[in-house]
């Protein structure tokens, strides 16, 4: 095991036209679970290829702790690779799968038959040990393939291509949790790509959210949640995502439309600022001071209700206990709470909403 090292890398599929992945710098920490998050073609399977070295980088340098492994191909690299799909050899038996990347690499037969047991158990593959692959349906066929990453024990790093894919919904919860637990017993460092949220922030230690080629912002699922550091995490983490509202900085208060709803505690200077706040923190307060909105629909989900407002032109949503009794076309004044409400410019968190401690803008 070994931290990943990017220097500079980058890739570019048209001679450096675009860039499919912008030249970046970064460690992948050795026994880490990583999530890479992202949006379909923001570049998770082209920066996945180029840590397992099925594509050449056209910029940067890879290292494994100190070895430059750049130009090291795939076979070199001791990287174990799960892709969307199954990968298996289905005339073989499911044990037999299992046991290929072992005996491929000549562990001990006593070893490879602890490792095999161990792996299957996990993941609920033991009665179907002396089973043909071709007989399993794609669901458990994943699951196998699944195993043949997780099988070995010294890897420098296990890289999972949305896994999940073609896996019963039902089994994705068992199947993530199977994984935290083999992390856990192996120390791989995992890095699992998906374009889902639940699945990032379910399994990883830390998740690395990638838009249009770049890393936005890493951390703790939690980090992401209540501290974006950019408009696009705020979005896309979050169901529904954040709420973002164009506000004004007048001397050190920040406004929207005609109503003070904080101050500034970085030194801004002043000018238009979007602020940031999720529906989980927009409250309701019976009257001014607060921000002047009208209910335009609400949403009854259950355990919480969906609030949806309308402040000037732009959509506000709050989410509410359920039963919050808001009606279509009432008038309502929405509180964003200080410590759960940022400050973006030109897309990057810049600050947060202070307490007015009694300042006005006028
Ligand atoms: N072989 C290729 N030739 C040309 N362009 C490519 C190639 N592979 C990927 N791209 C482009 O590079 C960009 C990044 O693609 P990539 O597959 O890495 O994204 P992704 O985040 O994994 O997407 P998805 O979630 O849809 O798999 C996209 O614009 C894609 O169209």
């Amino acid at each position: 095991m070994a931290d990943i090292r990017l220097e500079g890398v980058g890739h570019s599929y048209d001679g450096g036209t675009t860039w499919a992945l912008k030249p970046m710098t970064w460690t992948w920490r050795t026994s880490r679970a990583y999530a890479l998050l992202g949006p379909s073609g923001c570049g998770k399977t082209t920066l996945l290829n180029i840590i397992s070295g099925l594509i050449t980088p056209t910029a940067g340098r890879i290292f494994f702790d100190d070895r430059d492994v750049t130009d090291v191909p795939t076979a070199g690299r001791n990287i174990a690779q799960v892709f969307q799909f199954p990968v298996l050899y289905e005339e073989m038996s499911v044990y037999d799968n299992l046991a290929f990347p072992l005996r491929n690499r000549k562990y001990p037969k006593a070893e490879i038959d602890q490792r095999v047991r161990q792996v299957s158990r996990l993941l609920g593959l033991d009665h179907l040990l002396r089973r043909r692959s071709r007989r399993l349906d794609p669901g458990r066929q994943q699951i196998v393939s699944l195993g043949r990453g997780l099988v070995r024990s010294q890897v420098a790093a296990v890289l999972l291509d949305e896994p999940l894919t073609v896996v019963d919904p039902a089994l994705k919860w068992t199947l993530r949790s199977k994984l935290k637990e083999i992390h856990r017993d192996t120390g791989h460092t995992l890095i699992y790509v998906t374009h889902d949220q639940t699945e990032a922030l379910t399994f990883a230690d830390e998740v690395v959210v990638l838009n249009e080629g770049a890393i936005v912002q890493a951390g703790e699922p939690a980090e992401l949640f209540l501290s974006p550091s950019h408009e696009f995490v705020g979005h896309f983490i979050g169901s529904p995502g954040m709420n973002m509202v164009p506000a004004e900085i007048v001397g050190d208060v920040v406004r929207v439309g005609q109503a003070d709803v904080g101050s500034v505690a970085d030194g801004l200077p002043p000018g238009p600022v979007r602020i940031g706040v999720r529906p989980e923190f927009v409250s309701f307060t019976r009257a001014s001071p607060g921000v002047a909105a009208r209910v335009t629909g609400v949403d009854r989900m259950g355990a919480y209700d969906l609030v949806h407002t309308q402040v000037g032109e732009h959509p506000v949503i709050a989410r509410t206990t359920a039963g919050s009794g808001y009606r279509p076309d009432a008038e309502a004044f929405l509180h964003f709470p200080p410590d759960r409400t940022f400050l973006f410019r030109d897309q990057v968190r810049c600050g947060f909403l202070a307490p007015l401690d009694g300042r006005s803008a006028t």
